[in-house]
């Protein structure tokens, strides 16, 4: 087993009284990456922003067993305003601006970091390009570099194929497959079938969670842990068979590898 990096033991959240998860025992280790899944308001943002301690639980602790465990965030609705005037790497660095005591004050180091960063997303010759120039996928990417660019032991993505088409959310994918040979990568996504390939265990948020320790699961098991998702068969994009099933929910996958 690989070192732990995050803990969530027996939390409980709620607002405004009304509770949204419960009993929640979890734990992220190194080279994970697990998608959540779950059904519209079943909490999986909540439990997001809980990791990240955004969100304050009503009884049970958050353990980050680093003591200055990085994050990257790349939030579900992002608020970019693209009318603002502002360079893609100047957007990739405001990711270490949590770290600097003046806003601004961006060292050569910082501005290196920011170039490895668009690279890896291979934006570089976008380094200059005003934000609001982008599509909706460069904008994505750029925001991915800014997730990654203080190199993360572990990045939380929240649905990050909202704003991309479907030939771009492969080559993201794709992408995200390369980082986590670098960090651990946690994943919201409504669609399994596009992303049962790229994660290594599903994490199905209900209220309640209930962790899979691998990347096929069946309509059956999704039922036995209370989280009514549709799987939806995607053309020829390449995604590893969610097993056979006689059930009533949903569709079976087929193995297009
Ligand atoms: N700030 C808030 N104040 C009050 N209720 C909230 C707040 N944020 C979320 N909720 C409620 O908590 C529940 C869980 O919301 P959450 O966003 O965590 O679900 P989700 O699984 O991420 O949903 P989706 O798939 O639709 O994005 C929902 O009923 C939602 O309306």
């Amino acid at each position: 087993m690989t070192e732990p990096l995050i803990e969530l033991k027996d939390v409980r959240v709620a607002y405004d009284g009304k509770e949204v998860l419960n009993q929640v025992n979890f734990t992220v280790h190194q080279n994970d990456f697990i998608g959540v899944i779950g059904p519209n308001g079943g909490g999986k943002t909540t439990m997001v922003k809980t990791m990240l301690r955004l969100i304050k639980p009503v009884s049970g602790k958050v353990v980050h067993h680093k003591k200055h465990l990085e994050i990257g965030y790349l939030p579900q609705y992002t608020n970019v305003d693209k009318r603002f005037p502002i360079k893609v790497c100047d957007v990739v660095l405001s990711g270490l601006m949590y770290r600097k005591k003046l806003v601004g004050r961006y060292n050569k180091k910082d501005r290196q970091k920011a170039c490895d960063a668009l690279s890896w997303v291979g934006m570089e010759h976008l380094a200059d390009k005003h934000i609001g120039s982008l599509s909706g996928g460069e904008t994505q990417k750029a925001l991915l570099a800014r997730a990654i660019v203080s190199s993360p032991s572990l990045l939380i993505l929240d649905e990050p194929d909202t704003y991309v088409d479907y030939a771009s959310e492969g080559e993201i994918y794709e992408l995200l497959r390369k980082l986590n040979e670098h960090m651990a990568i946690l994943m919201v996504s409504h669609d399994l079938g596009m992303i049962s390939s790229y994660i290594k265990t599903i994490a199905c948020v209900n209220r309640m969670l209930h962790y899979h320790k691998s990347n096929v699961i069946t309509p059956e098991q999704l039922q036995t842990y209370n989280c009514p998702i549709q799987l939806v068969t995607h053309g020829n994009v390449p995604h590893t068979v969610l097993a056979e099933h006689k059930g009533s929910m949903g569709h079976a996958k087929h193995d297009h590898q």
